[in-house]
């Protein structure tokens, strides 16, 4: 199979590949594998040298049967061959692990007459497996992937990065895991939740202050600048500072020193800024609530979370991740009822909603599987109780202070019921769910209701 006389070098280049700790593989421009190192063996194949080399890199990294870009993928080797330069991509592998996201770098290997006759591909884990369950991200949805690409590119460097996205959707996560992939992992994390601050307090609490620079100030106290000291500073729900702390933090960003309060000596930050926000920093900066400048410093990176609607495909995957990691003395598992309810669901809180529903439903769940009744204990029907979304309940029956008129519960039940009826329309299955009745106890209460309403009528 090697007796080209392009392949006469392959021994020397199998044994630099050993070299290489990430896994490696030399591919020939026809795919094929040409030789791997330990760790590519290990990752994909055991230990057995055989069963990869001679094959197809697309078939052993993916289980495909013809190469990346013609099954719907980007393919590195196919743009570098194009480009004829180094490439840069991430993929979603099958290891010997399960999926797995690696970051996938290859460069072209030319001949004398500058002919690309191999390429050696590097394949760099994105997850370390020395990441702490609750810090380990799920997905493998496109929209999910383009993003971890994101953050892996800027993980490495120093730039500011600013994560957006809705509530709920992991920014504190994405931030971490910056953090964790950056040369300053070994350094402090520090997170400032800006939500809620006062001015004063933000200034102390972030530049520290001197013994004495105020009433009750006993002793001199570090900021969390300070702590942040060769590490991240992560300012969280950054949309929410008041102004006059947004030009403090500006002269922070642009000089890289501060006046810890009640000093004259300024000192030198030294720390990696991420800042995340669930609201429209560009609208804010239109409505003149959000300095212009400060937006500009802090968003030379923006990352964009995507939505749990935007992701269905992850909602299982993720649904089984958080019942392994919250159930940890417990065995327990998805019914499929449960994934085909789950998969329905709008999220609108994303994947703390997820979260928090795993969580409740391990606590209601008293055998192995998890089924919908579990799962449907839901804040929004509370809260429309509660006439917190008025526009969402049965407006008949509920006074002026929000509490449901006093009425017989046949009543009460019957009114319920046959607005949300006329609210979802051909959706009876999803509603029964979410009543945690059956749909044949639906149908039958619909049809009582109705006979009973028109009795009403007659009289
Ligand atoms: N990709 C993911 N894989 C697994 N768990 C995740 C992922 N993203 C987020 N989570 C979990 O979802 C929950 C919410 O995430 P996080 O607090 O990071 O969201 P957030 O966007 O910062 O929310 P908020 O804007 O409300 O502060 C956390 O429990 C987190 O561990």
């Amino acid at each position: 199979m090697f007796s080209h006389p392009h392949y006469r070098s392959l021994p020397a280049i199998a044994s630099l590949l050993e070299a290489i700790a990430a896994p490696a593989v030399l591919l020939s421009p026809d795919y094929e594998i040409c030789a791997a190192n330990e760790a590519y063996r290990h990752t994909f194949a055991g230990s057995d040298n055989d069963q990869v080399v001679g094959r197809h890199c697309y078939e052993v990294s993916h289980g495909y049967k013809v190469p990346c870009d013609q099954a719907g993928e980007t393919c590195p080797l196919r743009q570098c061959f194009e480009s004829g330069q180094r490439q840069r991509i991430l993929h979603i592998h099958n290891t010997a692990r399960g999926r797995e996201h690696v970051d996938v770098e290859i460069s072209p290997i030319r001949d004398e007459e500058g002919e690309i006759r191999f390429f050696v591909e590097i394949m760099n884990p994105v997850q370390h497996g020395d990441c702490p369950f609750e810090q380990q991200m799920v997905g493998y949805s496109p929209a999910y992937t383009q993003m971890l690409e994101l953050l892996s590119r800027a993980a490495a460097s120093d730039i500011s990065v600013l994560l957006l996205g809705e509530s709920g959707t992991g920014k504190e996560l994405a931030a971490q895991y910056l953090h964790g992939h950056s040369p300053r992992r070994n350094n402090p994390f520090v997170t400032v939740e800006c939500s809620g601050l006062t001015e004063s307090l933000f200034e102390s609490e972030l530049f520290g202050h001197e013994k004495g620079a105020f009433t009750g100030a006993t002793h001199r106290k570090p900021g969390l600048i300070e702590a942040a000291r060769g590490g991240t500073l992560f300012l969280d729900e950054i949309g929410d500072i008041p102004m006059p702390m947004q030009v403090k933090l500006l002269r922070l960003i642009e000089s890289g020193s501060y006046r810890p309060v009640g000093s004259i000596t300024p000192k030198q930050a030294d720390f990696r800024l991420i800042c995340a926000t669930h609201r429209q920093l560009g609208d804010l900066v239109a409505a003149g609530t959000f300095r212009q400048d400060l937006y500009y410093r802090i968003s030379p990176f923006p990352v964009l979370l995507p939505s749990l609607r935007e992701r269905p495909e992850d909602i299982i995957p993720l649904a089984t991740h958080l019942l392994q990691q919250l159930s940890q003395h417990r065995v327990l598992q998805l019914s499929e009822d449960a994934c085909d309810w789950l998969i329905l669901q709008p999220f609108p809180g994303n994947i703390r909603e997820l979260r928090n529903r795993i969580e409740r439903a391990i606590l209601l769940c008293d055998g192995s599987q998890i089924e919908p009744e579990h799962l449907h204990l839901d804040l929004h029907q509370f809260s429309q109780h509660q006439g917190a979304h008025a526009n969402h309940t049965p407006s008949a029956f509920i006074a002026h202070d929000g509490l449901p008129e006093i009425m017989p519960l046949d009543q009460l039940e019957n009114a319920y019921l046959t607005q949300l009826a006329a609210r979802h329309v051909g959706d009876n299955a999803n509603l029964a769910y979410k009543l945690g009745i059956s749909e044949r106890t639906l149908y039958r209460k619909l049809k009582q209701a109705r006979a009973e309403n028109s009795s009403n009528m007659d009289k």
